[in-house]
């Protein structure tokens, strides 16, 4: 379903992700742990197609883009990649003169070429989907963080993306509203949605991730199940990152 090789990405002089051999299939849970500057985000960004990589191949549901191509053969195939994985950004990038149903419908106006009927349909659908039916003609500055959140959620759903990336969804939002995010992110990954997501909440790792990928310095250090890596973590980067995050 997403399959990396050799993966990297530089920006001017420095490299940022080095030579990144990632695999998913469908229905995984993958969460991404790591230092701050390890390059879970760029990761991310480039399996979005978001940000063009300098060396290696991504492949996504048999789309393939790699560092061999033309620019602009490229930049189609990343064009492609987007629209069939969603993604979460940790500080929402709701509009803010849009209601929450504009938000949700309007990539389906605009990419998808929707009709207004079938935009709405669709938007009250996933925004009912994130238990936020009633909240439809509200504006962002109206909603809590956590209901922001959940409406970038719905936004994504209403795409119809096989993959959703996490890009630390919850770190924006007070501690009492983590859950209600958290929550709808379960359930998605209840339903068989394929994930990925890059989190600082270890209890939703620990509990949820079917595979843990742990990176420091833009490469994949360690990577197992969620009950071997935080019980016998491998490596002592991982040994440190741990003690760290789990004192507090
Ligand atoms: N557009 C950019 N231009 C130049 N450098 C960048 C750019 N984006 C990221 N970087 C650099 O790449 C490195 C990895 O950043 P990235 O945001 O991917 O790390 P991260 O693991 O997600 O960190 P954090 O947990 O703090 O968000 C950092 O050194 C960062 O400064």
């Amino acid at each position: 379903m997403i399959q990396t090789r050799g993966l990297s990405k530089t920006f001017g002089t420095h490299q940022v992700l080095h030579e990144i051999d990632l695999d998913v299939q469908a229905g995984e849970i993958v969460v991404l742990l790591g230092p701050s500057g390890s390059g879970k985000s760029t990761l991310l960004r480039c399996l979005n197609g978001l940000e063009d990589l300098s060396a290696g191949s991504i492949e996504v549901n048999s789309i393939e883009v790699n560092s061999a191509m033309k620019l602009k053969e490229r930049q189609q195939k990343m064009l492609q990649i987007r629209r069939q994985t969603g993604m979460v950004f940790q500080q929402f990038n709701l509009y803010p003169h849009k209601t929450a149903l504009g938000n949700v419908t309007e990539s389906l106006r605009m990419v998808k070429k929707l009709d207004a009927t079938h935009a709405r349909h669709i938007g009250e659908r996933v925004l009912d989907r994130v238990g936020l039916l009633e909240k439809k003609d509200q504006y962002p500055s109206r909603l809590s963080g956590g209901q922001q959140q959940r409406v970038g959620i719905a936004r994504a759903l209403a795409m119809e993306p096989d993959i959703i990336l996490f890009d630390e969804p919850t770190s924006a939002l007070d501690p009492e509203l983590v859950g209600e995010v958290l929550d709808v992110m379960k359930s998605l990954a209840q339903e068989g949605m394929t994930m990925i997501v890059v989190t600082h909440e270890m209890k939703f790792a620990r509990q949820v991730a079917n595979k843990v990928i742990f990176m420091d310095e833009g490469r994949i250090i360690e990577q197992s199940d969620p009950e071997s890596f935080f019980e016998r973590p491998v490596t002592d980067r991982a040994q440190r990152f741990l003690s760290k995050v789990m004192d507090y």
